[in-house]
This record gives C-alpha cells, structure tokens and sequence, in this order.
C-alpha cells in the first residue's frame, strides 16, 4: 500500500551491516558513522557533494530520481553511489523529509589541509552535525508556512484495572510551542488525528501493544519507536527539569507522570536531532482532559475539517475560511479548527471579539493591514534560538516587533475593546521596543540569506564595521587619497603609489623627486628600490594601511559575525516576551480573519451554551455554498432542531438521490464546529446546547487504502458511535447498513437508531434509503422524519434542496441514474423491473414489516433458554433393556446407536 511506503522509515539499510575491514580509509570511516546512525539515510560531505554509498544510495535515487552510479568497490561488489550538491540539499532534503525519510548530515569538520598533515592516508575528519527528521526541521525552505510542524511524543500510566491514560507532548520545534495533555485510551486515537503530527516518537512497547498497531499503520507521521532503557521515568522527570534549567517540576502545574513520560521522550528525540543546539521552547502548557471537543479521525476526515478526503487543503473547511493575512495566524487557525473549545466562557470571549471586529470595519482593517507586513515572527525566534538563523531571521524580528507595536497603539487607540483584544494589547506591548529599535539601527536594508555573505550591518551602526568595510571594499579610494596627500606634501604631481607582489603597496616617485626624498624632504619615505628613472619607497603608514587592507575583509566578516552574535543575544535574552508577542500576533490575526468572514459571508454569532439545545435557523454547508457561489448558483438554506430539554432529539431524513441529505447532515456538524471553535456560523441564527463530542460516519466508505471490508469498517466505527456518544454528543449518520444485504442493513440501521435513542439519548441526524425506518417516527417519541423536497416533472425531477417535515415517497434513483448517463434502454428495463417488485411488495406494505418487529428488541433483556429438544439417543437408549438382549440384539442395538449419532454429526 502507497500509504504505508511513505510512512515509514527506510527499510534496513544494508549498510547497517557492512565490514569495515578492508575498505579504503574514506570508505572504513563512511562505514563507521553508518553504522552510528542506521536508521536515517547518511549525506556524506565530500567537497561541493552530498554523497550517498549503498543501500542509501539506492533508496535516494529512487526518491530523488537522480542518477546511480558506483564509485570503488567494497567486498568484492561495487558501491552504489549518488550525491547532491550542497547548495541545493535543500530541495532534496525536503523531498526526502516528506516521504518520511530521516537523513544525518555529515560534516567534514577539519580543513583538508590538515588531514594531510597527519599523513598522505588520513581522511579527513567528519562528524554528524544534525539529524533532519520530519518532525524537527526548522528551515523556512522545508516547511509549509500554514501548517504547524508537530512532533508528537506519547507516554503511558495505568491509572486501574486494566485501564492506561496516554500522556501527550505536542512540540513544534519550529515555533517553540509545547503542550502536555492526557487522554483516556479510547481517546487516543482521535486526538492524534486532531494534532496531525508529522513524527511520533514513543517507547517500543507502545508501539508494539497490539491494541494500538492500527493506530500507526493509519497515522501519516512517521513512527520512531525509542528503545525502553532510554526512557526511565526518572530520566524524563531530569530531561524535564535541564530543559527549563528548574529544580523542580511544581512550578509548571500538575503534570501526570505519563505527561512526564512524553515530555521527557520528547525532549530526548529533540536533543538527539539537533546535537549541540538546545532547542528553545516554551513552557509546557497543560491542557485539562475535555477542555476540547472531542472529534475522532474518521469523523475530522469525513467532515474534511482541514483536509479533504483525498489529503488537499483546497476544497477543505480550512481553507473555505481561512481569511488569515500572516502564517503565524493561518496556523493558529488551523490548531483552534482542529480543536474547538468545550468551555462556554472561553468561546463566549471569542465570539465576542469576532462581533467587535466584524461591527468596526476601520479597526479590522488598520488591523489587517498591520498584520499584512508583521514576517513569520514565531518561525525566526526559533531558529535564531537554536543557532541556526541567517540575517532575515533578524529581519523578521525586526519587521514583527514594529507591526506589533503599531497593533498595540492602533488598539489603544480604539479604547474600550473586548476582554480579549485587551489582552492581545497587553502582550504586544510586553516586548522590550529597545530591541526593535537596536535591530533597525544595525540591520542593512538588503539583507543577505547568510550571515557569511557578510554585508548585513547597517552602515553608521558600528565605527569598526565601517572603517574595515571602507578599506576592504574601498582599498583604492583609500590609496587614492594618501597618494594624493603624499603628491601635496611633495610637490611631486606624478607621485604614485602602486602594487606588486614582491614589495607589496610602496611609493615611487621620479628619480629627481626620489633623491630629494631621500635628502629628507619626506623623511617618513623609506627607500625600497631604485630604477632606471624612479625610485621606490614605503612609509610605516603605507605599510599599516597594507596589513589593515589585506585582513579588512576578513575583519569585515568578523566584526559582522561578533554584532550578529550580540543581537541575536539580545534576542534569545528576550524570546519568551518576543514568543507571547508572536502568540498575540496569530490571535488577533485569527479574530480579524473570523471577522472579516463574517461580514463577507453575512455569518452570524452563535449563542453557545449548557443547555441540549441544537436549533439552526437558515443553516447552509460553507464549502458546498462556496462552490455553487463560484458556479453562480445559490444555496438553499434549510433549519434543523434537534434541541431537546434532558435528553437530544433525532431526525431521520429520507430523501431522494442528490436531494442534498449529507449535505444538510454535514452542515449542521460544521456549524457546531466553528461555533466552539470562536467563530461565527453560516445561519442566520444558531443556539446550540455545548458539544462534549461529534461524531460523523457515512455508510461503507471505501477504504482499500485500510484493506478492510468496507462494512466491517462501517461497523466498527458505528459502535464506536454507540459506544461512546453521550447525552451532549452530536451524531450525524449517513447511509448506515447500506453497506450489506438489504435487510441486515436495514435491521442493524433500525436497531442502531433504536439505541441512539434510548441508550446515547443524545442529538443526532440520521439519513437513510430505508425508507420503513419511517415508521419508527411513530414508536419513538423524540424522533422526527424530515425528507427533501423535490419537484415532479412529465420529464423529469427538480431537485429543491429544501429540508421539510414528512416522509420520502421515493428515491428517484431511476431519475439520478439517467441524470448521470447511463444508456437508455438498461434505465427503462430498471424502470421495469421497479414496477414488478413494488407490485410484488404492495401485498405486504414496508410498514408491516416494521410493525411485526417487537419494539426495542435490542434493548430487550436476552430471552430464556429454550428447553432442549428432544434427543433421539437418549429416547433409543432409554428403550434398550440390557437383560432381555441376546449378543447379537446387543451388538445391533450398538450399531443402531452408533448410526444414530453419525447422522446427527
Ligand atoms: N441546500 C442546497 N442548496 C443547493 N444545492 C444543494 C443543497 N444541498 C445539496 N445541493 C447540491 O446537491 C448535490 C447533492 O447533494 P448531496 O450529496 O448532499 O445529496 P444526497 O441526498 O446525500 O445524495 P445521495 O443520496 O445520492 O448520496 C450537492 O453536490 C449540491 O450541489
């Protein structure tokens, strides 16, 4: 399967196994930082190359598409070899990240030079200096600037009989954002699904425990298990500790020792990735169990939140709302749609930001526009964190420290605003503006992309930097200048001072005018040479102004380098602030964004709260209005309510074939998403009783990618529905038992309802083609049939897309399939066919068959054993009177019995 392939690991490398002995000293010392480093394809810096030998060789080819060739040969076969330049690893190192690859750069870490001093044989010395894996890069060039960047680490605690809580450690070492939570193990899966990580990295019993091995085939991220002797508890707690430089952990809150557990494998990971450089993250903050609503993965992929279902960003909600200017926000609203909030207040303060926003069309634009210049400040304050930032970096800094500083005085300007807005004010402001203003004085206006480019201080920035640069780029100008000075003091017009490289930089001057020198008319004029007609001189200020020419680039470039050093000191000092003030920055990016959709849209603020209510006024599906919107075609918006006092209520909708049932079944999931999530809500009012979780299935997806049955997978997900949805769980049900015989379908859909409403008693949609399941709108109080309206013509059906109250007569699925093309004369002999089995059913109305059933069957208790039949050995042997028998009555009573018991096999 495709989807596994790309997942995992390269397979074994072959050269994990090689011998050393007898391979030539470059190819012996390759073999030995192999064999440190088995799991990652190795780049072996070899002058202007990354070389890859063996079995590395081979896999990158065949991911890069890059030519294979063979360089010497070891144990008797030849070496596979292909390499990259270095200044394009880049591009190639992202490619192989994205299949999930991890690659071990290999730096030669002495001059060549050197290694030859130590003898005609030595090689020069290489060591890896860092570990690129998907889940910990940094470079803007291999990240995607929407998308967080996430390393997942997970731990486990038995928290009871046979019960295991898992620890969740969600860090983006792109951003340096860290979160600790736990979820049950039930749960495990879906918030996995809601983190999207790019790696996971956990002990090799968890990720052996059969239990979960569905969970890691079906992740995208790749699965790095970590051996047990690694990950004592005590290491973790001490990982924990070094990291935030603390001796104890209470400061931090009360983390749970599996919350511990995955910090600290975490941190391992990273620290293994990134060798020397310690990366800069933020506190770990704790997310409380059920602070989100909880979405399992099949309902995030059905409900294609931030994806679709066939993986794209374009076509998913994400991308129908995302009105974001900066990518800090575009990531934070993807996070925040992932996770919509359970807390009433929180969500209450969100919506009320969004309705400020939305009503002050000046202020969310000043806003917008502001934010429209602020760079990836969270991306840059990482890298430059963990050593790894270029002048840009410090650009971005520079440019997301003003913006946000403009922010703060444009909301302070505004006056009273929201609790929340009042807040992003505050944590803008926190930045120390001394270092906005320190890299505006210092940083060049064209910046190169590395600090070894030299060139990025500002000239006027530092007297040192200036004067080096003057000779090092000016060296002419300043020679110019003394052999103008030296001709005034001579009097001698064709004074020169020139080059070569015997004398250097010297004087030379006629030879009349060089006698004069020499009697004392330029007494600081050391004689050099005599020529035929002129003579040569040095000074001890020419000789100065050589030595400083010939080091001034160099001293250029270091004096660069010790500024640098210094502002990106001064920068690490201050992270922390500069990290709230990028956090505030995504916020009100995401608050404008929502804002801004809103009044494009005409969205309007939902009313979340405790009660079970669930009533959509004029509801419509974004990402189905977008494009009919684009098509020129309008959306019918359509109401539901399934508000019920205690307990939910459930509609069941019958319809015809491209009626608009899982579209209006979808909706109404999306509302509840993007009204816990903060935002407004495409209605025209919407008051929904808070969500604890959602669930969405659609009857017997096709999953080949899974290899399972398509109705197995409908099943098992179906009574993960009935399982786990509680009395505040919205379900929404597509199709359920399509995927089977009509009848077992139709009798697991009418039992599955039966329990919904009963057991869950929670909100629910329910669309169907059985249409007997009608019946049950009688039998069970809280459930209601709702159908989808649609026009009959003499040559056909209009489809009205309006959800009213009632019952579906037909499908129409004779209508669609003409619709769709199929030849005419397979449509009109179904149309024959249809005729002759309604009229065979009309003896026996579809309500018959439901009224036979005995209502609430499965939730009846089991009924009494049967008594057991009679057993004709028992009867045969109760006639058989050993002491009348003769010995052959006997042996024939035996046989009899014998016979008696084979047919009953
Ligand atoms: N409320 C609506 N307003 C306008 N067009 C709609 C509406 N709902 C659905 N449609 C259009 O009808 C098409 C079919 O909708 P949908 O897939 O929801 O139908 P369905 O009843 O679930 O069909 P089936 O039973 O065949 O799966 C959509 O792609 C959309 O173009």
């Amino acid at each position: 399967m495709v989807r596994t392939a790309v997942r995992t690991a390269p397979e074994t490398l072959p050269t994990a196994s090689l011998d050393p002995a007898g391979a030539t000293p470059m190819m012996a010392q390759y073999i030995e930082i192999k064999a440190a480093n088995p799991d990652c394809l190795l780049f072996y810096r070899m002058g202007d190359f990354y070389e890859l030998f063996f079995g590395d060789a081979e896999i990158a080819s065949r991911a890069l598409g890059i030519v294979l060739t063979k360089r010497g040969r070891h144990g008797g076969a030849e070496i596979p070899m292909c390499g990259v330049p270095v200044d394009r690893a880049d591009d190639y190192l992202s490619r192989l990240i994205a299949l999930g690859n991890r690659v071990a750069v290999c730096e030669q870490t002495e001059d060549p030079a050197e290694a030859k001093r130590r003898g005609p044989k030595s090689v020069v010395r290489r060591e890896v200096v860092r570990l690129v894996t998907p889940g910990t890069i940094t470079e803007d060039r291999l990240l995607d600037p929407a998308s967080a960047n996430l390393l997942l680490a997970i731990g486990r605690r038995k928290t009871g009989e046979g019960a295991t809580a898992y620890g969740l450690a969600a860090i983006d070492i792109s951003t340096g954002r860290f979160s600790l939570s736990e979820v049950s193990g039930g749960d495990l899966a879906g918030a996995i699904a809601r983190h999207d990580p790019r790696e996971i990295v956990l002990s090799e019993a968890i990720h052996a425990d059969p239990a979960l091995a569905r969970i890691w085939q079906e992740s995208r991220a790749a699965i790095v298990p970590l051996a047990q002797a690694e990950l004592e508890p005590a290491a973790a707690e001490r990982r924990v500790r070094e990291q935030y430089g603390v001796s104890t952990l209470d400061g931090f809150g009360n983390f749970t020792r599996a919350e511990i557990q995955a910090a600290g494998t975490g941190l391992l990971y990273i620290a293994r990735t990134q060798l020397a450089a310690r990366a800069p993250l933020s506190v770990p903050t704790r997310e409380e169990a059920g602070s989100t609503l909880a979405i399992d993965a099949a309902t995030r992929a059905n409900l294609e939140l931030t994806r679709t279902l066939s993986g794209e960003r374009t076509g998913s909600l994400l991308d129908t709302i995302d009105r974001t200017v900066t990518a800090n926000g575009a990531r934070l609203l993807a996070e925040r749609l992932a996770g919509p909030l359970t807390d009433l207040g929180r969500i209450a303060e969100r919506h009320e930001t969004v309705a400020y926003l939305a009503e002050d069309h000046a202020l969310r634009r000043a806003i917008r526009e502001t934010l429209a210049r602020a760079p990836d400040l969270a991306r840059a304050l990482s890298r430059v964190g963990l050593g790894r930032s270029g002048p840009r970096d410090l650009a971005a800094i520079r440019d997301g420290l003003m913006a946000a500083a403009g922010l703060g005085a444009v909301l302070i300007q505004a006056g009273t605003v929201t609790a929340e807005l009042a807040a992003i004010a505050e944590a803008l402001g926190a930045a120390d503006p001394d270092l906005a203003d320190t890299l505006q004085r210092a940083l060049a206006d064209e910046l190169p992309l590395s600090r070894r480019d030299g060139g990025f201080v500002r000239a006027g920035y530092s007297e040192e930097v200036d004067e080096a640069r003057l000779l090092g780029q000016d060296s002419r100008k300043v020679v110019a200048a003394l052999q103008a000075r030296y001709a005034e003091e001579t009097g001698c017009r064709t004074l020169r001072i020139k080059h070569n490289n015997l004398l250097g930089y010297f004087i030379e001057v006629p030879q009349s005018v060089g006698e004069a020198c020499l009697k004392g008319l330029q007494r600081e004029f050391v004689h050099r040479q005599t020529m035929v007609d002129a003579m040569r001189f040095t000074s001890v200020e020419l000789g100065d102004l050589e030595r400083k020419i010939s080091g001034a680039s160099e001293r250029a470039l270091a004096l660069e380098s010790a500024i640098f050093e210094e502002l990106a000191g001064r920068i690490v000092e201050q992270s922390s602030k500069t990290a709230q003030v990028a956090e505030a920055l995504a916020a009100i990016d995401v608050a404008a964004s929502n804002a801004e959709l809103a009044v494009e849209l005409d969205w309007r603020r939902p009313e979340v709260d405790d009660s079970l209510a669930f009533a959509i006024i004029g509801g419509r599906h974004p990402v189905v209005e977008a494009a009919l919107r684009r098509a020129g075609e309008p959306f019918i918006a359509n109401d539901c309510d399934l508000s019920g006092e205690t307990r939910g209520r459930i509609r069941l909708i019958t319809g015809p074939n491209m009626g608009g049932k899982s579209t209006f079944l979808r909706q109404n999931a999306l509302i509840a998403v993007l009204a816990q999530m903060g935002a407004f809500v495409p209605a025209a009012s919407a008051r929904i009783g808070r969500v604890d979780r959602l669930f969405s299935r659609v009857g017997a997806a096709d999953d080949l990618a899974r290899g399972q049955s398509t109705f197995m997978v409908e099943m098992v997900e179906t009574a993960a529905i009935l399982n786990q949805a509680t009395r505040r769980s919205l379900v929404i049900l597509d199709e359920i038992g399509r995927g089977t015989a009509t009848f077992d379908g139709l009798s697991i859909a009418w039992a599955c309802l039966e329990h919904l409403h009963e057991a869950n008693a929670c909100r629910a949609l329910f669309a169907t083609h059985f249409h007997e399941l009608t019946a049950l709108g009688d039998r069970l109080a809280r459930l209601d049939n709702a159908t989808l309206k649609v026009a009959e013509h003499r040559d056909g059906v209009v489809f009205l897309h309006e959800v009213v109250p009632g019952i579906a007569e037909r499908s129409y699925g004779l209508q669609v399939a003409r619709l769709a093309g199929l030849p005419a004369s397979v449509v009109t002999r179904a149309g024959a066919i249809l005729k002759s089995l309604e009229k065979a059913e009309r003896g026996r109305p579809a309500r018959a068959k439901i009224d036979d059933l005995p209502l609430f069957a499965a939730l009846a208790p089991p009924p009494p054993p049967e008594p057991p039949a009679e057993d004709p050995l028992a009867t045969l042997l109760d006639a058989i009177d050993p002491d009348a028998l003769t010995p052959r009555e006997a042996l024939d009573a035996l046989y009899q019995l014998k016979r008696e018991r084979a047919e009953k096999r």
